[in-house]
Formats: C-alpha cells, sequence, structure tokens
C-alpha cells in the first residue's frame, strides 16, 4: 500500500524564557496508507498537535523527513495543498456570517465550484442549519462547519487534530459517523485524539505517541493482539481450591474476591477440563480481550501510579520508571493489568 504520509526521525524543541527547553517531538515515526482512518493517540503534551503542525509547515522541524502524498515536506507541500483538507488550529469563523456564506466565502477564495457548499452541507449534517448564523452554533457545530470547510476541495487526505474535543456524546458520534462515510468514499483520515473508545470505533489503524515517540502502530486489531495475555475470567465453586489446581497445572492466577484471573489459556477447555475432572464445575469462562484504553495507557506510562495525579505529558513522580525507552515490539510486551474484570 502506498504511503499517503510518511514521517521518520521527526525532533522537535521548544525554547522559552520562562520554561527553558522543552522537547515536544523526540525521533517521532508516522505511516499512513491510502485508504486508512489512522487514529493518532496520545495523552495531551505528548507532541500529537506539533507533529501535525509540523507535517503541514506550520513550524519549523529541527530534524527529521516527512512527506505527504509523495511530496517532500514542507518544502513541496504547495504542490499537494490543493488535495489536502487539514483542520489543526481552531478555525475562527465570523459569527455574523451563516455557514453558507461562510463556505461560499471560502470557496470562492480557493477556486473552488459555488456548487461544493451545498454538498458538504449535506455531508457534515449541516444541511438544514447552514442558513443560520454561526454565533448560535453549538460547539459540534462549529467542528462539523470547520470538516465542511476542509472538505470544500474533495481532498485525498483530511487531517483532523482532536475533532472530538469538547463535543458531547451524541456529537461524537456523529462526528465518528461523518469520518466513517469519508473513509467510505474513499479519503484517508489521520485524526489525533485522546479520546480512546472512539478510535478503536472509528479508525481501522493507530500510532501512538508518548511523550514525542512513537510507542506503537499498526492495525488496531494487531495492537490489540500484541497485548492479548489470553486471560480468561472464571467463577467457579471453591474457588480457592481452583486456584491451587490451575497453578499447580502452571497457569498464573489472580485471586479476585468472586472471581479467578487465569492467564496462558490457549484454549478454554484447558481449563474447564482441569475443574471439571476434579469435581468443580465452571459457572463462567469469559475471554478477557485488552482494549486499546489499556494498551493506550501501559504504553504511555498512565494509570500505572493509580494513587497518583495523572499528570499532562505522562511524566513521573520522583523515583518513577520512566514511562519508556523506546518503541516496544508488541510481541513481547508484559502486561500487569491483572484482568479487565
Ligand atoms: N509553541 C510552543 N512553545 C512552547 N512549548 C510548546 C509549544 N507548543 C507545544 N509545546 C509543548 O510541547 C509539548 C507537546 O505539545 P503538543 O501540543 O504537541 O501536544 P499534544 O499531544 O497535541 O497535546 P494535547 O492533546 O493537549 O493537545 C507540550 O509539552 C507543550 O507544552
Amino acid at each position: 500500500m502506498s504511503a499517503v504520509i510518511e514521517i521518520e526521525g521527526l525532533r522537535k524543541t521548544f525554547h522559552s524564557v520562562r520554561h527553558g527547553r522543552r522537547i515536544a517531538v523526540d525521533g517521532f515515526d508516522l505511516v499512513v496508507g491510502a485508504g486508512q482512518v489512522h487514529g493518532f493517540l496520545g495523552p495531551n503534551g505528548s507532541g500529537k498537535t506539533t507533529t501535525l503542525r509540523a507535517l503541514l509547515g506550520l513550524v519549523r522541524a529541527d530534524g527529521g523527513r516527512m512527506s505527504v502524498l509523495g511530496a517532500p515536506s514542507p518544502t513541496h507541500l504547495p504542490q499537494v495543498a490543493g488535495r489536502v483538507g487539514a483542520i489543526v488550529e481552531s478555525p475562527q469563523f465570523f459569527g455574523n456570517f451563516t455557514a453558507e456564506r461562510t463556505l461560499r466565502l471560502l470557496a470562492r477564495a480557493g477556486g473552488v465550484p459555488a456548487v461544493r457548499v451545498d454538498e458538504v452541507l449535506e455531508q457534515v449534517g449541516l444541511r438544514d442549519r447552514g442558513h443560520e448564523r454561526v454565533k448560535g452554533y453549538s460547539l459540534g457545530m462549529k467542528q462539523r462547519l470547520a470538516v465542511a470547510s476542509a472538505l470544500l476541495k474533495q481532498p485525498e487526505l483530511l487531517i483532523l487534530d482532536e475533532p472530538a474535543n469538547g463535543l458531547d456524546p451524541a456529537g461524537i458520534r456523529e462526528m465518528r459517523d461523518l469520518m466513517r462515510s469519508l473513509s467510505a468514499a474513499g479519503v484517508t483520515v489521520l485524526v489525533s485524539s485522546h479520546i480512546l473508545a472512539e478510535i478503536q470505533l472509528i479508525c481501522d489503524h493507530v500510532t501512538i505517541i508518548s511523550r514525542g515517540r512513537r510507542v506503537a502502530a499498526g492495525r488496531v486489531d494487531e495492537v490489540l493482539a500484541g497485548f492479548d495475555q489470553h486471560e480468561f475470567r472464571v467463577r467457579v465453586d471453591e474457588p480457592e481450591r481452583a486456584a491451587e489446581l490451575l497453578r499447580d497445572a502452571g497457569l498464573p492466577v489472580d485471586a479476585h474476591p468472586d472471581h479467578l484471573v487465569v492467564g496462558e489459556v490457549a484454549d478454554a477447555t484447558v481449563v474447564s477440563r482441569l475443574l471439571g475432572e476434579q469435581g468443580l464445575w465452571v459457572r463462567e469462562l469469559t475471554p478477557l480481550r485488552p482494549d486499546l484504553e489499556s494498551v493506550f495507557l501501559e504504553l504511555t506510562g498512565e494509570g500505572v501510579h493509580p494513587s497518583l495525579p495523572r499528570q499532562v505529558d505522562g511524566s513521573r513522580p520522583p523515583g518513577g520508571a520512566p514511562p519508556h525507552g523506546g518503541e516496544i515490539d508488541l510481541g513481547t510486551v508484559g502486561s500487569d493489568r491483572g484482568g479487565n474484570a
């Protein structure tokens, strides 16, 4: 599959008198293939916006190579700019203009036929509200208008920075449906977010960034599979005896108040047979599949210290282990989830 976006070894450090030197992106890699809906996931302050801004030539990178639709960025970006729609910095609209008027002006400025205005309003679900002034719009409607403006030129690639930010659950669902329909129409979408459940639902591929570095990348199902501990939740009479039997058989067992979590189970029948042969009848045997949230928390080092408040950038308390030491081999990562029950 041809790459629509390629980033290799991107580096960006900000310097300010007040905060000194701050490494925002630290040798980051990203590859987005044609037709993907690619989730770009990371905690607050992990470098997502800086990466997207560097890719689009809005901030100068300190190092690394980038290309968009085959054109080296930022040097050759103008050659492909007409094929890329991006919303990276919250667009400001005139509150007194209607959405229609706003889009008509943008269409004219961009040399786009006026007929596109009605098409994009329809596409983002604003057809019946396009004649209203933008100042009366909800945040979700403003987000849709922003997406509509990015769609005017029928881009092959759409880049959205945190499109679900500030939306209520209904707005998030609508945004998700919109991205799915764009993808079905053949548009490649890169969407940054820290809303994991949404990414899991909308995206087929994901790249996870933590403290300016890529910590995982691939198909969502493959990334999740890399974290599958083959754990099962087991409810059984006499759990203590059951745990002993399972441990004797070489299986790791975590005892919880009302169930056991058994790991390294190649096949559920192993557990039911072991227990059944000893007269212990299994009432529940449920596979525990990792979700993107647990993978994300593990990879970005968040949630490891549940008693401590989560810090922006994933920074650790003094003495805490660093969140990562480079990209993690998904096949060998261990988990201390102890069960997702
Ligand atoms: N213009 C700037 N000057 C100084 N530091 C900056 C600047 N822009 C970003 N940073 C710092 O770089 C780091 C990465 O920020 P960035 O906005 O890229 O993260 P992000 O992943 O997009 O976060 P969020 O999800 O909160 O938007 C942060 O520590 C941030 O404070």
